[in-house]
């Protein structure tokens, strides 16, 4: 490893010299805690000098100055756990010495490029919004001989040719998911004398549209018995393919299920590949309608979740089976992404048989799907996967692109409840998206619920708790709501879709609803609940995880579950009881 990294990572490099006993005493502060740990970025190792004591922001903030990512796109991960508590030190983390962070990007200033030569070769380019066509054109250069020359390439788009300096933004104003460009050589006019009179040839090639034909697909319901879901090793597929896992036959599909896998095969039929989202810690992959111009769904398969054997962002793979959030196991975020929606009860009457309804937090339709397509992240075989297909939704960006002034108190008031209900443990701002609804209000969709239902309480975060609407009580018609669910209901829903929660996450499910219920009943904000099950700081157990151990404590051994949660019942009625005294 070349020193050259550490000196360019190093903190102390650049610090001031003070007086020199004062220097001194902090180069020995320095020296026992200064530690070197190693940060892996797209496949390339970098040694970097940090104090134990710095926190994870102040990493990432030198991360940004030295090699450009801003903070906001970065994630970090070491041992298999995602280092998300910003304020939170390196030591609190258990970061040591020689450690490897993983460093995994959010690309989103990527516009996705395919470009179809005439001869019928495609290329796909990820270029930066701010570039020109130029730019776009020195790429296509690389790729061969037949481009080489920039002079003579003509680059259309929609039939309309692009000058060299027109922006990538310009061309996408209309937020394309892929822009299809075609490239190729300009006519070239040859004289060639013939006697007095000269010969004029025009050389150009064929223009041929780059647009695609609709095929109609159908979707080929196949149905497995419960436990019995076991796919060919290796199956013989060329085409692509995308059905419904279906484990038990009494499941009627609704429309939007329905017709979301139906467009999204149309789509894969009509030639449009999956694209790849460039954010994101594990492989999600976009799929475009029959015209490849709109995006339909987003497929996030089991084997390219993070820690997966087929991970597409270099995460290694998990020791333990256990997944980036303590008490989540590696692909199983496509069965709690399902979870979510089909949790995510209407206002009026509960999704036990789906229904066409949209739930009360407006989680988008998810599936479980079997879809393969070669572009997928393959180690070996190429064989169909397993995997969640969620509507997509159009949007403005997501809750992380803006203060939450303008967000109506209702919005994040349902996104609090679906989140306690479920404990969930990645609500960071980036999985709420923005839109507008027919009324030009904000609406707050969550979407990215893959750490949900944990087997513990660790990791439940919720940036939504330092929000001013979630001080506000929670109105009649949601007290109401939430006095209607049941776990027990919920828990057999979620075996007749075919997913049998494990003891650990049925029981994350009761204790949730209950703190989310009894809660309610003592007029608590969604901030005061929301707290009790969060940790302040990423060492400090939160008041749930108290509860629960206090309950543990106080059963014997072989006790049945029922009175497990009856302990449970007791003592956070005590606890609720503390907290309402102490604001009151
Ligand atoms: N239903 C949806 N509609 C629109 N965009 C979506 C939807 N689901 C995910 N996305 C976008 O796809 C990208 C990747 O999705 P997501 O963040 O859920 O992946 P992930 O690997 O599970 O992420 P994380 O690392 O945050 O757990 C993000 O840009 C996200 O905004």
């Amino acid at each position: 490893m070349s020193s050259a990294g550490i000196a360019a990572l190093s903190p102390l490099c650049n610090e001031p010299l003070i007086s020199n006993n004062i220097f001194r005493a902090l180069a020995d502060l320095v020296s026992s805690e200064s530690i070197l740990i190693y940060l892996s970025v797209s496949g390339s190792i970098i040694p970097m000098s940090v104090l134990e004591s710095d926190s994870i922001e102040s990493v990432k903030l030198r991360i940004q100055s030295y090699k450009g990512f801003v903070v906001k796109n970065q994630k970090l991960v070491c041992g298999g756990r995602e280092l998300a508590r910003s304020n939170s030190l390196l030591r609190e983390y258990g970061v040591g010495d020689g450690n490897v962070l993983h460093l995994v990007l959010k690309l989103s200033d990527l516009q996705v490029i395919k470009v179809r030569t005439t001869s019928g070769k495609e290329y796909t380019f990820h270029v930066e919004r701010g570039r020109d066509v130029r730019y776009v054109k020195q790429k296509i250069a690389k790729k061969g001989k037949e481009f080489v020359d920039l002079e003579e390439q003509e680059v259309v788009c929609n039939g309309e040719q692009l000058e060299d300096q027109r922006l990538i933004d310009d061309i996408s104003k209309h937020n394309d998911a892929v822009i299809h460009l075609l490239v190729r050589k300009s006519a070239k006019v040859r004289t060639r004398p013939v006697e007095k009179n000269f010969e004029l040839s025009i050389v150009a090639s064929d223009l041929t549209d780059v647009g695609s034909n609709g095929v109609d697909g159908k979707v080929n319901k196949m149905q497995h018995d419960v436990g019995k879901v076991l796919l060919p090793r290796k199956p013989s597929y060329k085409e692509p393919m995308l059905e419904p896992f279906i484990v038990n036959h009494k499941i009627k599909l609704p429309s939007a299920i329905k017709d979301m896998i139906n467009a999204s095969l149309n789509g894969l039929s009509s030639g449009n590949h999956p694209v790849r989202s460039l954010e994101g810690t594990g492989g999600a992959y976009f799929m475009l309608d029959s015209s490849g111009k709109k995006y339909i769904s987003v497929f996030k398969p089991m084997d390219e979740e993070p820690m997966a054997v087929n991970n597409p962002r270099g995460l290694p793979l998990s020791l333990d089976g256990e997944g980036l959030k303590k008490g989540t196991r590696v692909g199983e975020g496509a069965l709690r992404e399902v979870a979510a929606y089909l949790l995510d009860h209407p206002m009026n009457g509960h999704r036990s048989f789906i229904g066409d309804k949209e739930g009360f937090a407006g989680v988008p339709p998810t599936f479980l799907v079997k879809c393969f397509h070669k572009e997928f992240n393959h180690s070996g075989d190429m064989t169909a996967k397993l995997g969640s297909l969620q509507k997509f939704m159009d949007n403005n960006g997501s809750c992380e692109d803006m203060g939450p002034g303008s967000f109506p108190v209702k919005e994040v008031q349902k996104i609090s409840v679906l989140d306690i209900r479920l404990a969930n443990a990645d609500r960071h701002s980036g999985n709420i998206l923005l839109s507008k609804g027919e009324d030009g209000k904000t609406v707050l969709i969550p979407i990215d619920h893959g750490y949900c239902l944990p087997e513990s309480f660790e990791e439940c975060t919720f940036d939504w708790l330092y929000w001013p609407q979630a001080r506000v009580p929670y109105s009649d018609e949601v007290v109401d709501y939430i006095n209607s669910l049941d776990a027990d209901e919920d828990i057999a829903i979620l075996k007749f879709h075919g997913w049998e929660l494990s003891p650990e996450c049925a029981r994350t499910l009761c204790i949730s609803t209950m703190l989310l219920k009894k809660g309610v009943q003592k007029g608590l904000t969604p901030f005061e609940i929301g707290s009790i099950m969060c940790r302040k700081t990423l060492n400090t157990e939160s008041i749930m995880e108290e509860i629960v151990q206090e309950a543990k404590d106080s059963v014997l051994p072989g006790t049945s579950e029922a009175a497990f949660l009856e302990a449970v019942s007791q003592i956070m009625d005590g606890r609720l009881h503390e907290i309402v005294k102490s604001t009151s």
